[in-house]
C-alpha cells in the first residue's frame, strides 16, 4: 500500500523561504541532478553569494511551469531510502487560498513556514486555519531563518507558544515544530550543531516517520460513477461496467451495493483494473465495476453499501473558501456545482457568517464573502447530492462552485461540521 508515500504542501508568506527549503530538501537528500546543481552553483557564484542559492532551483522549475499558465501548484517528487515524497509547492502571492486549497486538499502534511524574525503573522494563522479546514492530518511548523536570530531558543519557544495557543482552537490532530535554517541547512536534513537545545528530529526525519495509513477512510463504501462502459465499447459484446475512482471504503466481488439515486440493490459481479480483475479494491484505485443485475446507472450516480449510504441533500450547509477576484459570493447568485463526478446547479440561499481567520471571530452580519475569505453558507441545489460530512469523508464532503459565464472555479466547499471554535 501507499504508506511509503507522503504528500505534503508548503505554505508561507512571500519570502519566508519556501523555495529555499524545498531546494535544501532536494539538495541534502541528494535528489538533485548534477547538471541542475552546477548551473545553480554557477549563478549563485556569479551573484557573489556565499551559499548556493537553492531557491534558484525551485524557482527555475516554477518558471518552467508558469509557461503552462493554468496551474499554480507545482508538484515535485523526491525519495529517500525510507519513503517517497510528493511536494505541492504553492506560491505565496494573492491567489494563495486557491493554491493552498488545491495543494493541501490531498496532502498528508502541511508545512507552515514562519520567518523567525517576523513571528506568527496573520498569514500563518490563515494557513493553519485552511489546513485544519481542509482536514490535513498533520501540521509541521518550520520556524525558518534561525541563523538571523542567533539560533535563539527563546525566539523559537515564543513562536511555538503563540502558534500552539491559536491551533488549540482549530481542529488539528498533530502539530509539531522544528527550528531550521533552510539557507544554512540546519535541521532540514541534517541535525543542527547550532541548536543543541532542540532535542527533536530534523525535518526530513520527521517527514520520514509521520504515520499516514490510518488517515484513510476504508469503512464507508463510496464509488462515484465517472462513466458507463457500454457493450459496444468493449471487446466482449455483453460487457457493461461502471468506471470510476473509489472515493472510500473497500469493495469486493460478491458485496451487496445500492445505486443512488435509484435505490436499486444488487451485488458486485467483478472488479476490473487496467492490470486485470482484482479480488479487492480500495481508494484511490481506478476500477471498472460490473454488477450482477442490469440496473439503470448513469454518470454522476454513486454506489454505496445498502446499510451505509451517504445523506441525500438538496439544502447544503457548508464552509466555503472564496477564490474569485472579480466578484464576491452573494445571496441570490447561481453557480454550477460539481460534487464528486456529479454536476448540478446551486443558488445561494444565505450566509450564516464570515470567519475572521486572525481572531476566529464570526461576523454574522456579513452580506458577502470576498477573495480569500471563508464563510459558512447555505446553498439550494437543483437535485439531491449524496454527501458525507467533510470530516468523515473529504471526497464526498467537498464540492466546487463554477461561474458558468466564465467557466472559472470560484469556490471550494466543505460540507458539515466546523473546524474551529468562535
Ligand atoms: N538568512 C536566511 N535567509 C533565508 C533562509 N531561507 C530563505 N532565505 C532567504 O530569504 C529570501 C526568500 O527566500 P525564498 O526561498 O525565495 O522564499 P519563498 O518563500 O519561496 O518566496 P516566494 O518564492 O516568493 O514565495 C531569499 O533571499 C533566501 O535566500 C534562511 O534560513 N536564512
Amino acid at each position: 500500500m501507499a504508506t511509503d508515500l507522503l504528500r505534503f504542501a508548503t505554505a508561507g508568506s512571500v519570502d519566508d523561504g519556501k523555495s529555499t527549503l524545498i531546494g535544501r530538501l532536494l539538495f541534502d537528500s541528494k535528489t538533485i541532478f548534477e547538471d541542475q546543481l552546477e548551473s545553480v552553483e554557477k549563478v549563485s557564484k556569479a551573484r557573489g553569494s556565499d551559499y548556493t542559492d537553492l531557491a534558484l532551483l525551485t524557482d527555475g522549475l516554477r518558471s518552467e511551469r508558469e509557461q503552462g499558465i493554468t496551474i499554480d501548484v507545482a508538484y515535485r517528487y523526491f525519495a529517500t531510502p525510507k519513503r517517497k515524497f510528493i511536494i505541492a509547492d504553492t506560491p505565496g502571492h494573492t491567489q494563495y487560498t486557491r493554491n493552498m486549497v488545491t495543494g493541501a486538499s490531498t496532502a498528508d502534511v502541511a508545512l507552515i513556514l514562519i520567518d523567525a524574525r517576523k513571528g506568527v503573522l496573520e498569514q500563518s494563522r490563515r494557513h493553519a486555519f485552511l489546513a485544519s479546514l481542509l482536514g490535513v492530518p498533520h501540521i509541521v511548523v518550520c520556524v525558518n531563518k534561525m541563523d538571523l536570530v542567533d539560533y535563539s531558543e527563546q525566539v523559537f519557544e515564543d513562536i511555538r507558544a503563540e502558534f500552539t495557543e491559536f491551533a488549540a482552537r482549530l481542529r488539528v490532530n498533530d502539530l509539531s515544530f522544528v527550528p531550521i535554517s533552510a539557507l544554512a541547512g540546519d535541521n532540514v536534513v541534517n541535525r543542527s550543531e547550532n541548536m543543541d537545545w532542540f532535542d527533536g528530529a530534523p525535518l526530513l526525519s520527521k517527514l520520514e516517520r509521520i504515520h499516514v495509513a490510518s488517515d484513510r477512510n476504508l469503512v464507508d463504501v463510496r464509488f462515484p460513477v465517472q462513466y458507463v462502459v457500454r457493450p459496444h465499447q468493449h471487446e466482449h459484446r455483453d460487457y457493461r461496467g461502471y468506471a470510476g475512482t473509489i472515493a472510500s471504503g473497500v469493495m469486493k466481488p460478491g458485496d451487496p451495493v445500492v445505486a443512488l439515486p435509484s435505490g436499486l440493490e444488487t451485488t458486485i459481479a467483478s472488479i476490473d483494473t487496467a492490470d486485470g480483475p482484482v479480488d479487492e479494491a480500495f481508494p484511490p484505485m481506478a476500477v471498472t465495476i460490473r454488477l450482477a443485475d442490469e440496473i439503470d446507472i448513469s454518470r454522476g450516480d454513486m454506489l454505496a453499501r445498502p446499510n451505509n449510504t451517504p445523506a441525500a441533500v438538496q439544502d447544503v450547509d457548508a464552509m466555503i473558501c472564496w477564490m474569485d477576484e472579480s466578484a464576491a459570493f452573494v445571496p441570490g447568485k447561481k453557480y454550477a456545482i460539481k460534487h464528486t463526478t456529479n454536476w448540478a446547479r446551486a443558488v445561494v440561499k444565505g450566509i450564516n457568517y464570515r470567519v475572521d481567520v486572525n481572531t476566529l471571530h464570526r461576523d454574522e452580519e456579513a452580506t458577502q464573502i470576498g477573495l480569500n475569505e471563508i464563510g459558512r453558507v447555505q446553498l439550494r441545489v437543483t437535485k439531491p447530492l449524496f454527501v458525507d460530512s467533510y470530516q468523515q469523508n473529504p471526497q464526498t464532503g467537498s464540492f466546487i462552485l463554477v461561474d458558468e459565464s466564465t467557466n472559472k472555479t470560484v469556490a471550494a466547499g466543505m460540507i458539515g461540521t466546523l473546524p474551529h471554535s468562535a
